[in-house]
């Protein structure tokens, strides 16, 4: 004892044994531990293989099903069964097609492309990209979610990692494709923290498309007037109520296609003079003038004839807004005044080639008009130019719909669709010189560009629609002269 404290004669100087901490707890919780790691790892096992099956489920259900009836019933019945699927799937083939591939061989391809190209090479790209992240010892890699394949593409979803944007995947879509062999590859953004890539193998817009057969239906949706196929095999829909469409491309990129479309579509509407067109042509009829019938004025020239024409349509324009303003917002068919479409063909001959500037200036003062007042009176303008630069349309954002047939440059792109759209893979300037009316469309509002094809409208669809829009003519068939009325064979 010193001064009331104990101290230790000989401190205990080996190395005290260090037991693990679980050893200190109690039996019980032990046993009730592992239990609930079992059911734990149980429960991601399951997890995993129904994951494995709902991803992989013909080649997982169909060999497991096969093992089970041989295991069942034997060797023959087995293969009786086989041929019976193949000769099944080759009925169904021939019978629908499209829905074999839809339902059938499109998710064979699927499951193929998901086990062989995306699982395997996913981590690897995603590192090499620049595209999974580290910090304090952990990696953050962006999820491969559902793959679906639709032969000319592979829709891949992805969980991107937190503070990643979708531009940091637009930067890189040349790489990715390349990455898993695609021709390219685009960013859709699906909702917060989800984007899906388009992994293109091929173009489904390859071949032309014949025009419809002409009806007599009257009920053209101005809204959603079908002028071809967008990639997906549903219909282009391009809005004429409501909207103004501008459409670049250069010489031969298939302007008139898109225009001829737009007409034809609304051909049984102008007969029954709901619709009204209207035409400038600047390039002295080569465009417009192959089908007159159909307009209801036309003008071939850029000079004072054709201001005064715009310049009669603004005023009707203002005039009409003053008469719907408080009482409707939109033209509707109630009002039984014809909706008005403007096409002006070269429209950079009226806007800025003109070399007399106070004609210019008063034809851009009325298209300006026309463009942002229109929209609620029932006054569109489909306007074709093959230079979209600022000197050319400078009011390139009133028109809210905006087609992009093949251009020259990339800036090209920038400037009909808007910033962003050609990283996102709208890339009109790579449109291929064989497939002319192939577009990538954008509207106002919509984030997503469409790429789409016209209908290839022909001489003899022209001709076609000139006599169906021709106003019924009599003709007097020669008669005998003793007026029995047959004709002489
Ligand atoms: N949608 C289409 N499908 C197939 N071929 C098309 C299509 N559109 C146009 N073509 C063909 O491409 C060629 C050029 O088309 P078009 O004259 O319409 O181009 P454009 O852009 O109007 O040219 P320009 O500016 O010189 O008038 C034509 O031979 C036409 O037959």
């Amino acid at each position: 004892m010193n001064g009331g404290k104990w101290v230790d004669p000989a401190p205990f100087e080996g190395v005290r044994p260090r037991v693990p901490w679980w050893v200190l707890v109690p039996g019980k919780v032990k046993w009730i531990a592992a239990l609930v790691a079992l059911v734990w790892l149980l429960v991601v096992g399951v997890v995993r293989l129904v994951l494995v099956v709902v991803r992989y489920p013909v080649v997982t259900l169909v060999p497991v099903s096969a093992a089970w009836c041989w295991w069942r019933f034997g060797l023959s019945p087995l293969v009786l069964a086989l041929l019976s699927l193949v000769a099944a799937l080759t009925i169904w083939a021939a019978l629908d097609r499209g829905s074999f591939l839809r339902h059938g061989w499109y998710r064979l391809v699927t499951e193929w492309r998901r086990a062989t190209v995306y699982v395997p090479k996913w981590r690897s790209v995603m590192r090499l990209a620049d595209l999974a992240k580290r910090d304090r010892g952990r990696e953050y890699r962006p999820k491969l979610r559902r793959v679906r394949s639709e032969g000319w593409r592979d829709r891949v979803r992805v969980e991107m990692v937190p503070a990643q944007s979708p531009e940091a995947w637009e930067l890189r879509r040349d790489g990715l494709a390349h990455s898993f062999g695609a021709r390219s590859c685009r960013v859709r953004v699906l909702r917060p923290r989800v984007i899906e890539l388009d992994f293109v193998h091929r173009d489904p817009l390859l071949r032309p498309l014949p025009v419809p057969a002409l009806t007599d239906s009257t009920e053209v949706d101005l809204k959603r007037v079908v002028v071809g196929r967008i990639e997906t095999g549903r219909p282009w829909r391009l809005r004429l109520l409501g909207s103004q469409v501008l459409v670049v491309g250069v010489p031969g990129a298939g302007k008139g296609s898109v225009l001829w479309s737009l007409v034809w579509q609304l051909a049984p509407a102008v007969r029954a003079g709901l619709v009204r067109l209207v035409g400038i042509d600047p390039k002295g009829g080569m465009e417009l003038g192959q089908c007159p019938d159909a307009f209801d004025r036309v003008v071939y020239d850029n000079g004072p004839e054709a201001v005064a024409l715009l310049e009669e349509i603004a005023a009707e324009v203002k005039e009409r807004a003053a008469r719907y303003r408080g009482v409707r917002r939109l033209w509707a068919r109630s009002t039984g005044e014809p909706f008005t479409v403007l096409v002006v063909d070269e429209l950079a001959d009226l806007i800025a080639y003109q070399p007399d500037k106070q004609l210019r200036e008063r034809a851009v003062r009325a298209i300006q008009t026309i463009t942002s007042q229109g929209r609620a009176p029932g006054y569109a303008v489909v306007g074709l130019v093959q230079d979209p630069r600022k000197e050319v349309v400078g009011f390139r954002h009133l028109f809210s719909t905006r087609v992009a047939l093949r251009l020259d440059e990339p800036q090209q792109v920038d400037m009909v669709l808007g910033d962003g759209v050609r990283q996102r893979g709208a890339a009109a300037h790579e449109i291929s010189e064989n497939t002319p009316g192939v577009a990538w469309a954008k509207e106002d509002g919509e984030r997503e560009p469409e790429r789409a094809r016209a209908f290839h409208v022909t001489d003899a669809d022209l001709v076609e629609l000139s006599v169906f829009l021709a106003d019924a003519k009599v003709h007097d068939f020669p008669t005998r002269p003793d007026g029995s009325g047959e004709v002489a064979a």
